[in-house]
């Protein structure tokens, strides 16, 4: 079985709420339906009904949950779960009710934050960084995460490197230039999310344009603190650093540039050094592998609430959607 037929098996075992508020969006519409059709999750659908019903078409979407904000009977409760989200900033509640019915993003995640729905899934129309400020405004991180981040599920075919082609690449959609702390702090979420969901032993490379002190620049050095912080602050986890990225998961180049280290040539995490090598690179592998790249879907926040590419098609969203479901598995049994 394919990763994400494992992923779609085991969000089915439990099926969870997820709302998907940009209902405007084709893509949407046929991942809505297909993620009905095979169980995958329950779906909430932001937005008036009929219009919906009437761009959909050739789509069953009768198994769907309508939530129209101009027409909801929830709206004061929501507005009271915005403004105690926002109070730190004072918001007042006639503003939180302006930004509930102009926003689908915010409706979305206020409803995840009052616990209406299990998770959120957007982005593939409105941009990263709007999908994201909704996710860390309103739902904001979970007790104990340094960092929120972003990660992609990358699965390369026919490719036995990594863990049989599935990776975790991180961070690749959050973090513009993370320091060294912040790096370190990735390289654990991104371990503990691939033993979440690929249920295998994490080896995590942290990239470079260096290995193992094979060139010198500040940036380099950055990588190096990175790889000791994490180390330290993750004894149990096989974590390796600065490695480029062949000796991280070619065993024949590992073999010469690291041959002592026990995740060179084996790695299935790797950990970019700021987010232009994290966003090209899967992108670079995305599209010139055919590889499936499921993401950016974010780590550490208090509950799942995940973004998409404008690129994606809706095969991509059905995979985020049952990915997201299985988050909200695992944070509600945490
Ligand atoms: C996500 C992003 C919008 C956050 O920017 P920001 O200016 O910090 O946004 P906000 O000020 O609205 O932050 C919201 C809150 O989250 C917090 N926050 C921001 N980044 C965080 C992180 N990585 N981890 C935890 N909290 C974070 C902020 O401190 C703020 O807290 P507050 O509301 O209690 O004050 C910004 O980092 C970004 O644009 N990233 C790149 C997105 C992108 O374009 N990716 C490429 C395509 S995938
Ligand atoms: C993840 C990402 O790069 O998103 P977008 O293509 O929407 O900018």
């Amino acid at each position: 079985m394919s990763f994400i037929d494992v992923i779609k098996e085991r969000a089915k075992n439990e099926r969870k709420k997820i709302v998907l508020p940009e209902t405007g969006d084709p893509r949407t519409i046929e991942a809505a339906d297909t993620v009905l059709k095979e169980g995958i999750a329950d779906v909430i659908l932001v937005g008036n009904k009929e219009d919906i019903l009437s761009r959909a078409e050739g789509f069953d979407l009768s198994q769907a949950t309508f939530v129209d904000p101009d027409n909801c009977e929830r709206l004061n409760t929501y507005i009271e779960s915005l403004c105690e989200a926002r109070k730190s900033k004072g918001l007042l509640p006639e503003d939180a009710k302006e930004i509930l019915l102009s926003n689908p993003l915010f409706f979305g995640a206020t409803m995840v934050r009052s616990g209406d729905a299990d998770g959120m899934v957007a982005g593939a129309v409105n941009s990263s960084a709007n999908v994201l400020r909704s996710a860390l405004q309103v739902v904001k991180t979970a007790p104990g995460t340094k960092i929120v981040s972003a990660f992609f599920l990358m699965v390369v075919p026919d490719c036995d490197l990594g863990a049989n082609g599935t990776f975790v690449f991180a961070d690749c959609g959050l973090n513009q230039n993370p320091n060294s702390e912040q790096l370190a702090a990735i390289a654990g979420s991104s371990a503990q999310t691939f033993k979440q969901l690929v249920g295998e032993e994490p080896r995590v490379a942290m990239l470079s344009h260096s290995t193992v002190g094979s060139a010198k620049h500040d940036d380099v050095t950055k990588v190096v603190e990175a790889t000791a912080i994490a180390k330290k602050d993750y004894p149990d986890t096989l974590i390796c650093g600065e490695l480029q990225l062949d000796a991280a998961i070619v065993p024949e180049v590992a073999a010469s540039k690291a041959p002592r280290s026990e995740v060179a040539g084996k790695a299935n995490v790797l950990v970019f050094p700021d987010l232009d090598a994290g966003n090209i690179g899967y992108k670079l592998v995305q599209r010139l592998a055919k590889a499936e790249a499921y993401g950016p879907v974010t780590q550490g926040i208090a509950k799942p609430v995940n973004d998409l590419s404008r690129g994606c098609k809706a095969e991509d969203i059905v995979g985020v959607v049952a990915i997201t479901a299985v988050q909200a598995q695992l944070t509600e049994n945490n």
